[in-house]
């Protein structure tokens, strides 16, 4: 039995537990992470992020190669116990965790190179929160018919991978929004290869005020099931609504989740249209766990 001090850390309300664990001795099974994660016999959270050094993680290699500064990886699972590429708030928590915990040192101005599975991510302070600079992104082809109950028909749903898979479907009305019961995994047809998060979406309207899109969030994250927030939904979600607005959509973008409110930005990166996602994130409490 190992003894594990934790933190419970939240961005918008997408909540988790992390730990450090700098030589990559304390990986938990999946199931162990599932049980840290339940609501009812853990310490509850969407997902688990632990702090191992890229050095000591298999992982980890690649993120070294790509920028030699990357010393922290984040070790993301989802809260079943499933390993996700990334986690936009996440990444965002865990620089949070690496610079009040002493682990990290980010000036104001500075930006931090942190490992991931879809690559190294750029972050910064950014206001009382962080920003990270997200990567390329594309459209990928895997656009699916999304049955969810409430939804009276099945709707067409976009595929947009951020890094991790999500499927983006419009709804008709705020009404929708709030009465589609995401309690249970929306059904995607044909089945996405690797799974996929869903986020189901309404431009406020006006959809643009001063160059600034807006626009509603639910998600129902792969291996989380519906959460407050999710950074990679929202990227998604800003990507996909910009691409139905066609030609003279912004590039800034408010994206509300049921948790808050995250900032989502596109811009010309090294090697094609990068995205950056901007928004709070904070520590909640700490406690230790026998695993
Ligand atoms: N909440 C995260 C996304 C976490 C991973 C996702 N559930 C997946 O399986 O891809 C975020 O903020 O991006």
């Amino acid at each position: 039995m190992a003894s594990i001090t934790f933190t419970k850390g939240q961005g918008t309300g997408n909540d988790f537990v992390l730990y450090a664990d700098p030589a990559g001795e304390l990986d938990l099974s999946p199931d162990q992470v599932a049980a840290v994660c339940d609501r009812h016999f853990g310490v509850g959270a969407d997902g688990l992020l632990r702090a191992v050094r890229s050095s000591a993680i298999e992982a980890g290699a690649a993120a070294l190669a790509e920028h030699p500064g990357a010393e922290w990886f984040m070790d993301y699972r989802n809260g079943d116990g499933s390993t996700a590429e990334m986690c936009g708030n996440g990444v965002r928590v865990f620089a949070r965790f690496l610079t009040e915990t002493g682990l990290l040192d980010l000036p104001e101005g500075a930006q931090a190179a942190i490992g991931t599975r879809a690559g190294v991510k750029l972050v910064e302070r950014s206001g009382d929160g962080f920003r990270v600079d997200m990567g390329p992104w594309r459209l990928d082809g895997n656009d699916a018919l999304v049955r969810a109950k409430e939804l009276d028909v099945p709707r067409p749903g976009l595929g947009v991978d951020v890094g991790n898979p999500h499927v983006v479907v419009a709804l008709p009305s705020e009404d929708d929004l709030e009465r589609a019961d995401l309690a249970y995994a929306p059904v995607l047809e044909p089945v996405q290869p690797a799974g996929a998060n869903v986020e189901f979406v309404v431009p406020r309207d006006p959809m643009v005020i001063d160059g600034v899109g807006y626009v509603r969030m639910r998600v129902h994250e792969r291996g989380s099931g519906e959460t407050l927030s999710c950074g990679t939904g929202a990227v998604a979600t800003a990507l996909a609504v910009r691409h139905w607005a066609g030609a003279g959509a912004p590039d800034d973008w408010r994206v509300a989740v049921p948790g808050g409110v995250v900032g989502v930005r596109m811009f010309p990166g090294p090697d094609g249209e990068h995205t950056s996602l901007e928004g709070p994130a904070e520590l909640v409490f700490t406690g230790t766990l026998e695993v």
